[in-house]
């Protein structure tokens, strides 16, 4: 135990989520040890998360002495053999499922036995722990990005992974103020990108057959779902619309609705020729012309001032912001038989 009366944990891979987790981890009160594949990029990560802290204080989510303290507890290297001391260690390294095999089996031989080993993937456990003899403490902690912003982390165990390596991950992520949300089935994509990739799939075949241009689908969502999913989930959603309205017309648009098991070939073409986005100027939209970096910023602003009303306790789950009394111009919950004007 540290000084703040916590553990150390290990990061593997400081790139976008390794080192926004490191950040998480070490504001929390943890020490850090980041490991990378060199002390160039580890010394950028530090600059990032050096970077963050700063937005956290003036948004003053953060006082100006504990960001010092976070910073101070992240140490870096370049040798996996770093994590030994770590009793929770998180992958998030490249795509690349052999490189995944090959940390797992390693970290297996180098970490204290009762070390939680976590990947921060969006591959369930069962992918990674092949070439692990202690299967039954890798597990899915998958983060969102960026993580230092976004809080909930998804967490699953293979059929391997104990029950008390679920609960004490939990607890762990818990204790550090993310909000994880177990998955009790190893599934494809587990729930978030299950539900972002069904969304997008919609959204990118709307766009290649020319429906409507991508700033209007993209408004559409904006404007509509995209601030009410904020507050309420897809299933709340239908609940409070109605469920037999959205039952009867799910029965009408299911059907016409995109199944492609392949991205649509508009998409395909840019990326083959090599228009990935904002970090390459083009791709569904020209970043020339837009501002990439601005709407960057924008988004990071308001997922700060979320973080802000976490804090303050206006999270819906921690205290449910009241529902206005029930009006004469009628603010009642629908479906009751008052409601209905048949
Ligand atoms: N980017 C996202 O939106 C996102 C969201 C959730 C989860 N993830 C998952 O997180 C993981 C990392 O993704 P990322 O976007 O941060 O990638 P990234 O490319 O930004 O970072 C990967 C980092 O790993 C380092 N690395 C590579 N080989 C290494 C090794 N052998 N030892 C130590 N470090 C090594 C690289 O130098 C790099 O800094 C992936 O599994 C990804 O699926 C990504
Ligand atoms: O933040 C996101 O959108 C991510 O969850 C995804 O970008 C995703 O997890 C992939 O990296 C695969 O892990």
């Amino acid at each position: 135990m540290n000084a703040s009366g916590l553990g150390t944990m290990a990061v593997i891979g400081n790139g976008v989520i390794g080192h926004g987790i490191a950040e998480v981890f070490a504001k929390a009160g943890w020490d850090v040890c980041l490991i990378g594949r060199s002390q160039d990029s580890l010394k950028g990560a530090l600059q990032q998360i050096g970077a963050s802290l700063n937005e956290f204080v003036q948004a003053e989510l953060l006082s100006t002495s504990s960001a010092k303290s976070a910073a101070a507890r992240i140490r870096t290297s370049t040798e996996l053999q770093a994590a030994a001391a770590a009793e929770f260690v998180i992958e998030a390294v490249p795509e690349d499922m052999e490189l995944k095999l090959d940390i797992f089996s390693k970290l297996d031989g180098i970490c204290r036995s009762d070390a939680l080993l976590a990947t921060s993937s969006g591959h369930p456990a069962s992918c990674v722990d092949k070439c692990v003899e202690h299967r039954e403490r890798v597990i899915a902690a998958h983060f969102w990005y960026p993580p230092q912003l976004l809080p909930l982390v998804e967490v699953c165990g293979s059929g391997a992974t104990t029950k008390a390596v679920v609960v004490r991950t939990c607890a762990i992520l818990g204790g550090i103020g993310m909000k994880p949300v177990v998955i009790d089935c190893e599934v494809p994509g587990f729930i978030g990108n299950r539900i972002q990739f069904a969304a997008l799939r919609e959204a990118w075949a709307l766009w290649a057959a020319g429906v409507a241009s991508a700033e209007a689908i993209d408004s559409v969502i904006r404007y509509s779902i995209g601030r009410r999913l904020a507050v309420t989930g897809p299933i709340e959603s239908a609940d409070l619309g109605g469920l037999d309205t959205m039952y009867h017309f799910a029965r009408f648009l299911l059907p016409s609705l995109d199944t492609s098991s392949e991205p649509p070939e508009q998409v395909a073409a840019l990326v083959r020729g090599r228009h990935c986005g904002v970090p390459s100027g083009k791709g569904v939209y020209d970043w020339f012309e837009r501002d990439g970096s601005g709407l960057l910023s924008a988004r990071r602003r308001e997922l700060m001032r979320w973080l802000q009303m976490d804090q303050k306790g206006r999270d819906p789950d921690k205290a449910p912001t009241p529902v206005p009394q029930i009006s004469a111009s009628g603010t009642k919950p629908r479906g009751s038989d008052e409601d209905r004007l048949d």
